[in-house]
């Protein structure tokens, strides 16, 4: 089975080189955001390595390339295609961005034209998918509160979860994810992975400590796992600090996840960039168990536990009775860098396939990839209707 470069899904893609983004570095620097505060090596690709842990002792620096390659990350974390060339100051013509698009696609290919290739490798397997919300099934806009999707996507979702378990995995609280989803059928994970919601049946679930039981929005008994459950309040008060720090910004926007929180700089003025980003990494002195990570033009503070999207989609395989990796092909799609560790999890361990969602070219872990929400709105329709075909005709059962 083909993924990424063409060859075997193992070990291929790794040999490729990455692609390298200047401008991310343009854009952490215009964060504020200091070298000190990154503390993993950047020879690898960039999305794997763009967390950020608070330094307990050390004094900030922003002087060495670490805190580039962060800067960059940073940078480049927002389409459309048109706007970040003007931002990186490239002079190119939509054909050699074309061009540069069309080549990337030779590491990671269209999901959609390696659509009978997925399938034919999901035969005698149970597939299972998990989708990213924002930039996956709900485009980019300016206003997190109105980041809806269509109800045609809706629909996709919808009937892919007839045939295969579907999970939403978000860095959005997960009562926030479920709100703008409304499908009671899928499973949900809110604050990248640390609040998960699973059947009480679960006994997976029921067996760990940082399991407890609730109910969900229909009233229906529900286990939810939630790893970082003690730092509730410590993220509900550095939320409240951020709100107030900020609050004089014009465009900063802070969002309290539950388990994490973070500080939209989409709308603030350029200039004022390093200013949020200093904000954010002062206020985060006093706190030394959350780290800081980065999305699409936001910064996300999150407790420092070894627990990711990743991790999330491990445990959901897991309770939901794949624990066997042969049996499953799992496949996620996503857009974002928080998305990378799940990515990374389902070429190490399941064979499964990443597919990230991107209009522009991207160093990644993921296979394959989607263009944007109009192409992963196909792509789920293509899945539920292959299935279905198969139904009726009894090639499967
Ligand atoms: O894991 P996700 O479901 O992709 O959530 C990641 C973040 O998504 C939201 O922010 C992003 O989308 C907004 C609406 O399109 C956009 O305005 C913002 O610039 C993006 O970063 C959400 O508001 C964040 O809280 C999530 O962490």
């Amino acid at each position: 089975m083909q993924c990424g470069s063409g060859d075997e899904i193992a070990g291929s893609p790794y040999l490729m080189e990455s692609i390298p983004s200047s401008s991310d570095k343009k854009t952490l620097k215009r964060l504020g955001i200091h070298s000190s505060l990154f503390p993993y090596s950047q020879s690898g690709p960039p999305f794997s390595t763009s967390v950020l842990s608070i330094p307990r002792k050390k004094p900030l620096k922003l002087d060495d390339g670490r805190s580039n390659s962060w800067l960059e990350a940073m940078r480049s974390s927002s389409p459309p295609r048109k706007k970040i060339l003007k931002e990186v100051n490239i002079d190119v013509s939509s054909d050699d961005a074309d061009v540069a698009y069309l080549s990337w696609m030779i590491k990671y290919p269209s999901a959609l034209n390696c659509f009978q290739q997925i399938m034919r490798q999901a035969r005698n397997k149970q597939i299972v998918i998990f989708l990213d919300y924002d930039g996956t099934l709900s485009p980019i806009v300016d206003d997190p509160d109105r980041a809806f999707m269509s109800n045609e996507m809706r629909s996709a979702v919808s009937n892919v979860a007839k045939y295969f378990p579907t999970a939403i995995i978000s860095g959005r609280s997960r009562d926030k994810v479920y709100e703008l989803v409304g499908l009671p059928e899928l499973y949900y994970a809110g604050s990248h992975g640390m609040d998960i919601m699973l059947p009480v049946e679960n006994t997976l679930a029921t067996n760990d400590a940082n399991c407890i039981k609730a109910t969900d929005q229909q009233g229906k008994e529900v286990n939810l796992f939630q790893p970082a459950r003690k730092f509730l309040s410590m993220i509900d008060e550095v939320f409240r600090t951020l709100v107030e720090k900020t609050k004089d910004i014009k465009g900063a926007k802070v969002e309290n996840h539950k388990f994490c929180t973070c500080v939209h700089y989409r709308n603030v003025d350029q200039k004022n960039w390093s200013v949020v980003g200093e904000y954010v990494v002062d206020v985060l002195k006093g706190y030394p168990r959350l780290r800081l990570t980065h999305g699409r033009k936001v910064l996300e503070v999150r407790p420092e536990i070894d627990w990711d999207k990743g991790k999330a989609v491990e445990f959901l395989l897991d309770s939901l009775g794949f624990s066997y990796h042969k049996d499953v092909l799992p496949i996620y799609i996503g857009d974002d860098r928080t998305d990378e560790d799940a990515f990374k999890v389902l070429r190490g361990k399941y064979n499964g396939y990443g597919i990230l969602v991107s209009a522009i070219p991207k160093e990644s872990k993921a296979c394959f990839s989607l263009k944007d929400t109009s192409q992963v709105k196909k792509f789920l329709e293509s899945l539920a209707k292959t299935r279905e075909v198969e139904e009726d005709t009894g090639e499967r059962s």
